[in-house]
């Protein structure tokens, strides 16, 4: 699969832009805030209706305009995939596949798998267990549509047994069958997704352990691991358990919306003991996992975006990432840096076909 084609109008920083690609090597280099993170962010966004930095779909949008619109060419098992992502002030984003709108976000997604590596990952190991928790659903999810569906589902009955709780204090009342009814449904949804959660990082763990030793080329002891209150009991008796405390609270306190993951090195955590070139390897080893994930899970080898990549490794380390896709007949990779140079010199070592792109 390979975006051969992308074109911004109002998007960010670009009035209008049109970008042909390379189907295989493709280098976004200029000067510091000239829009190269914002070009991987627009494919970003073809491919999962977001924003990979910025949440708030109104900033996406030029400044004093009030509309972007994203279109991009796909080539995918030998088809072209036409996407188009836009959004008004004040209405809906829409996300069309060859013309024809999605009724619904979550069908879209998998659908053009994609890996991001950017400067910006260190959220996972510096941010809290939300941020770690939807890296999980956001690899999972490409690849398993049932999965985000019962996630969906989870979060819903999770806000109204929440409310639910809120409407007990609130009018000094409690009535333990509609409550009984939320644990049941809740326990059925986070049974479902702990499973899949264990099984989806003891397939992980493998293949980041050899990509971080393949990076840090050094023979430290990384740990990778997954936190769940559901390792510990059943959920329904852990949701009978807790009905005093949640009373108090007022929102469920147990649950796999509480899972977290834990990043250790030498046995201790990375974010309070690892140095930052270590945090680096964990971050990129961390993200190449995913993408061998993907690529095993999905038919389709992932587009890689690698934003900033020299910020993170010298350039053999980026030279060896490059070559991914060497091996891999039809990955597509985007990478931007400041220095046409340095990038030229590392994309000429894969002697494969690439294009440059002053911006
Ligand atoms: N909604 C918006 N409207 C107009 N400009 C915007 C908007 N959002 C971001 N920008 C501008 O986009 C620029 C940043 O672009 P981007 O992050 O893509 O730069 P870059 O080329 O990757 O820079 P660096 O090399 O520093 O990482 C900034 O000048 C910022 O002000």
């Amino acid at each position: 699969m390979f975006l051969r084609h992308l074109s911004l109008v109002n998007y960010k920083n670009f009035d209008s832009k049109t970008l042909e690609f390379d189907p295989v090597i493709n280098c976004l280099v200029g000067d510091n805030g000239v829009g190269k993170t914002n070009i991987l962010d627009a494919i970003y966004h073809l491919c999962f209706g977001k924003s990979y930095f910025n949440p708030v779909a109104t900033q996406n949008i030029k400044h004093d305009t009030d509309f972007f619109v994203v279109d991009g060419e796909f080539e995918k098992e030998g088809r072209t995939e036409k996407i188009i992502c836009s959004f008004k002030k004040g209405s809906k984003k829409i996300i069309k596949r060859n013309g024809k709108a999605y009724e619904k976000f979550s069908e879209h997604i998998g659908f053009l798998p994609l890996v991001i590596i950017s400067p910006s990952d260190r959220d996972l190991i510096l941010e809290g267990s939300e941020t770690r928790r939807k890296f999980m659903d956001g690899v999972i999810s490409q690849s398993d549509k049932a999965y985000l569906q019962t996630l969906i589902k989870y979060n819903k009955v999770l806000v109204q047994r929440n409310s639910l709780l809120k409407y007990f204090v609130a009018n000094h009342t409690f009535d333990p069958n509609t409550l009984a009814i939320y644990n049941e449904q809740l326990h059925n949804l986070g049974t479902e997704i702990h499973k899949k959660r264990v099984d989806f990082i003891d397939s992980l763990i493998p293949i980041f352990q050899k990509q971080y030793a393949h990076i840090s080329e050094k023979d430290e002891q990384i740990t990778l691991s997954y936190e769940s209150q559901l390792s510990e009991g059943n959920l329904l008796n852990l949701l009978e358990r807790s009905i005093d405390k949640d009373r108090a609270l007022q929102y469920t306190s147990v649950g796999i919306h509480k899972d977290d993951l834990n990043f250790m090195i030498g046995g201790h955590p990375i974010k309070k003991f690892g140095s930052q070139g270590q945090q680096k390897s964990f971050l990129i080893a961390l993200k190449l996992a995913q993408f061998h994930f993907i690529k095993e899970q999905a038919s389709t080898t992932p587009i890689l975006l690698l934003d900033d990549i020299f910020d993170k490794l010298d350039e053999n380390r980026v030279s060896h990432i490059v070559g991914l896709v060497k091996d891999d007949n039809f990955g597509q990779i985007f990478i931007s840096d400041t220095h046409a140079e340095r990038t030229e010199n590392v994309v000429k070592t894969i002697h494969q076909s690439y294009k440059i792109f002053t911006l």
